[in-house]
C-alpha cells in the first residue's frame, strides 16, 4: 500500500517545524490526516486564455476540501504565443514549456504533494503540466480554462466568424484599409479563453481528453459558459476520489503512467490527425511520451498519419467552424466516436473519469445510441456572443446539436473530408529524422511541389523578404537555425506563413524550417526539420537556388543534390571549426537563460526534450 507522500512532512516529531508552518497556512489538526492536493493554477493577466482563472483555483480547492482533501494552490507562468510572436519574445515560448514542467515538479516534490489538479489552457501550459504529471506519476486530473468564443463580423453577405489569424493576415495585406484592419482587430478575440480555432491550445486541451486526463467537454466547451463550472467542480471531487483509490486502495490504474500508455498516445495522435490539430501536438506528445517512458516516436506518428482520415475541419483549415461548433457536434468525444466506429481507436484505455474510453463513449457520444441526456445537454452549450473576461457568465444554448455526420462539422468515415489525415510526416535527405506538415491546410494542388530554395537564417529576415516582395511564386522559403537549439527556442513561424498569404503567395510557395508553426498556420508549411541546422542537419547545407522537391503522398522531402556534393558541403562546413553549424550573418542577443536551454535541448524529432548527456 503506497504511503501518502504528504505524511513525510505532516507526521513525526521531527516534522514539528514543518507542521508549524503548515498550520500557518491555515491547516488544522484534522487536516494532517487528509491528502494534500496541489491545485496548479496558471492565472495571468497577460493571456486571454488565463485572464479568467484567478479565482477558479479556489473554486476547485473548496470542492477538494468538501470531498475530504486539503487543497494547496500555486501558480505557473503562462506565455501568450500570439503576443510573443513577431519579435524576440517568441524565443521564450517553447522553453517556457520545460520551465512549467520543472516548476510543477519543484513545488510538488518540495512539499510532498499527494496529487495534482492541473488548471491549464494555452499553448505551452497544458503540455508543460502534462510532462510534469507523467514525470511525477502521482494522481492527476486536468481542467483547462476553455476555448474563446469565435469573433463575429457582419459583412454584406451576412455574419462571418473570425479569429486572431484573420486580423494578422489582414494587417499585412496592403489592400485592406486601416479601418478594416481595426474592425477585424476589435472583433477577432471577443472573450476570455484560448483562441477559438483548432490552434495549439485547443488542440492540446482536446488531446488531454483523448489521453484520458480531462472530462468530456474539456477541450470544446467555451470558457464563458456556465456549464463549464460543472467541469471544475467535478475535477475537484474526482481528484480526491482518485487519490484515495491509489493511496488507500492500492489502485495504481489511475496513475498518469497507467493512463498515458502507448495505446493512449496512439488515440491522442489519431484524434489530432482526424481533427487537423496543430503540428505542435507532435512535439508535445513526443515530449510527454519521453517523460512517461513510452517509446512513441515519429515513426508511429507517420504510420498513424497514413491510416487516420480527416474527420473534422476547424479554423484555420476552414472558416466554417470554430471550437464552439465542434462542441455542438459532440466535441472531442464526438470525433473519438467516429474513430471508434471506423475501428481506429483503442477502447480499453482507462481514463480518470471512466473505467475505459469505450465506457465514456457509450455515455457521452451524441452520435452513439446510448448517449445520456446529460451528454445531450452538455453539448448544447453555445457561445453567448457578448464580449467578456468573466468565466461561466452566460447560459446560451444551440437550438439543436449538430449530429450530421454526412455534411456537418464532424464527419463519419464514409463522409470524411479526406481519407488522408490532417497531418503527414516526411522523410528524405533534407530531414533524415523527419519533419511535419499539416495536410489539412494544404491545397490539393500543392501536395507535390518543387522549386528553388531561398535561404534565410532568421525568421525576421524571411519576413522582411516576403513583405518587400523578394519572394516569387514557386519559391521554397527555407528558414534555418530556428530549431530548439539553433534559435534557440524553435520559434513559431506564423508571421512568415501569414505574410505569404497576405502577398497572395499562400498557395504559390512552400516554407520549410527547423523551427515550428503555430496552430494558426496553414498552407505548404513544413516544420520540425530534424536534425536541425544547429545539430548538423542537411538543412544547414542548402544554398540559394538548390532545387527542393516535396512529395506529400510519397512522404518525401529532398534537396536535389547528389551525395558527393552534400559531402563536399559538409566538409566545407566542418572546416569552419567553432563557427560550424551557426548562422553566418544573424545578429541576435541570446540571454544566458536561453543559452542554458539551448545547451540541453534536442531536435524536434525527439520532442525538443532535455538531454543532459550533451553537457558531459
Ligand atoms: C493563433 C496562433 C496561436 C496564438 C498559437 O500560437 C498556436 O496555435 O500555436
Ligand atoms: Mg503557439
Amino acid at each position: 500500500m503506497p504511503h501518502y507522500r504528504s505524511r513525510t512532512t505532516t507526521h513525526g516529531r521531527n516534522m514539528a517545524g514543518a507542521r508549524a508552518l503548515w498550520r500557518a497556512t491555515g491547516m488544522t489538526d484534522a487536516d494532517f490526516n487528509k491528502p494534500i492536493i496541489a491545485v496548479v493554477n496558471s492565472f495571468t493577466q497577460f493571456v486571454p486564455g488565463h485572464v479568467h482563472l484567478k479565482d477558479l483555483g479556489q473554486l476547485i480547492a473548496r470542492e477538494i476540501e468538501a470531498a475530504g482533501g486539503v487543497a494547496k494552490e500555486f501558480n505557473t507562468i503562462a506565455i501568450d504565443d500570439g503576443i510573443a510572436m513577431g519579435h524576440g519574445g517568441m524565443l521564450y515560448s517553447l522553453p517556457s514549456r520545460d520551465l512549467i514542467a520543472d516548476s510543477v515538479e519543484y513545488m510538488a516534490n518540495a512539499h510532498c504533494a499527494d496529487a495534482l489538479v492541473c488548471l491549464s489552457n494555452c499553448d505551452k501550459i497544458t503540455p508543460g503540466m502534462l510532462m510534469a504529471s507523467l514525470r511525477l506519476n502521482i494522481p492527476t486530473v486536468f481542467i483547462s480554462g476553455g476555448p474563446m468564443e469565435a469573433g463575429k463580423i457582419l459583412r454584406s453577405d451576412g455574419e462571418h466568424a473570425l479569429d486572431l489569424i484573420d486580423a494578422m493576415i489582414a494587417a499585412a495585406n496592403p489592400n485592406e484599409s486601416d479601418a478594416d484592419v481595426a474592425q477585424l482587430e476589435r472583433s477577432a478575440c471577443p472573450t476570455c479563453g484560448s483562441c477559438s480555432g483548432m490552434f495549439t491550445a485547443n488542440s492540446m486541451n482536446c488531446l488531454i481528453e483523448a489521453l484520458g486526463f480531462g472530462l468530456p467537454g474539456n477541450g470544446s466547451l467555451v470558457a464563458t459558459h456556465a456549464d463549464r463550472e460543472t467541469l471544475f467542480l467535478e475535477a475537484g471531487r474526482l481528484i480526491v476520489e482518485l487519490t484515495r483509490r491509489y493511496y488507500e486502495q492500492d489502485d495504481a490504474s489511475i496513475l498518469p503512467r497507467s493512463i498515458a500508455t502507448f495505446a493512449a498516445f496512439e488515440n491522442a495522435m489519431s484524434l489530432d490527425i482526424a481533427m487537423g490539430g496543430s503540428t505542435n501536438t507532435v512535439l508535445h506528445l513526443l515530449a510527454a511520451a519521453h517523460e512517461a517512458g513510452v517509446n512513441f516516436t515519429m515513426t508511429d506518428i507517420d504510420r498513424l498519419s497514413r491510416q487516420v482520415p480527416n474527420l473534422c475541419k476547424v479554423a484555420p483549415a476552414t472558416q466554417l467552424y470554430h471550437m464552439e461548433d465542434v462542441h455542438r457536434a459532440g466535441g472531442v468525444i464526438g470525433i473519438l466516436g467516429e474513430l471508434a466506429r471506423a475501428g481506429l481507436l483503442h477502447l480499453d484505455c482507462p481514463t480518470v473519469h471512466s473505467a475505459t474510453l469505450g465506457a465514456a463513449l457509450a455515455q457521452w457520444d451524441i452520435a452513439g445510441k446510448t448517449a445520456t441526456s446529460t451528454a445531450q445537454q452538455r453539448y448544447l452549450a453555445a457561445p453567448g456572443g457578448v464580449p467578456t473576461q468573466v468565466a461561466f457568465s452566460q447560459h446560451a444554448q444551440w437550438p439543436t446539436l449538430d449530429a450530421d455526420r454526412a455534411s456537418g462539422c464532424i464527419r463519419d468515415l464514409e463522409h470524411a473530408y479526406s481519407r488522408d489525415g490532417g497531418l503527414a510526416v516526411l522523410f528524405g535527405n533534407l530531414a533524415a529524422d523527419g519533419c511535419i506538415v499539416k495536410t489539412a491546410g494544404v491545397d490539393a494542388a500543392n501536395l507535390r511541389f518543387s522549386g528553388p530554395a531561398r535561404i534565410f537564417e532568421s525568421q525576421e529576415d524571411a519576413v522582411t523578404a516576403i513583405l518587400t516582395e523578394q519572394i516569387q511564386a514557386g519559391d521554397v522559403v527555407v528558414i534555418r537555425y530556428e530549431g530548439p537549439k539553433g534559435g534557440p527556442g524553435m520559434q513559431e513561424m506564423l508571421y512568415p506563413t501569414s505574410y505569404l498569404k497576405s502577398k497572395g503567395l499562400g498557395k504559390a510557395c512552400a516554407l520549410i524550417t527547423d523551427g515550428r508553426f503555430s496552430g494558426g498556420t496553414s498552407g505548404l508549411s513544413i516544420g520540425h526539420v530534424s536534425p536541425e541546422a544547429a545539430e548538423g542537419g542537411t538543412i544547414g547545407l542548402i544554398e540559394d537556388g538548390d532545387r527542393i522537391e516535396i512529395d506529400i503522398p510519397a512522404r518525401r522531402i529532398e534537396v536535389m543534390l547528389n551525395d558527393e556534393t552534400l559531402a563536399a558541403r559538409r566538409d566545407a562546413m566542418l572546416a569552419r571549426g567553432a563557427n560550424a553549424w551557426q548562422p553566418q550573418t544573424r545578429q541576435r542577443v541570446v540571454s544566458a537563460a536561453l543559452q542554458a536551454y539551448a545547451a540541453m535541448t534536442t531536435s524536434a524529432a525527439h520532442g525538443a526534450v532535455r538531454d543532459l548527456s550533451q553537457l558531459r
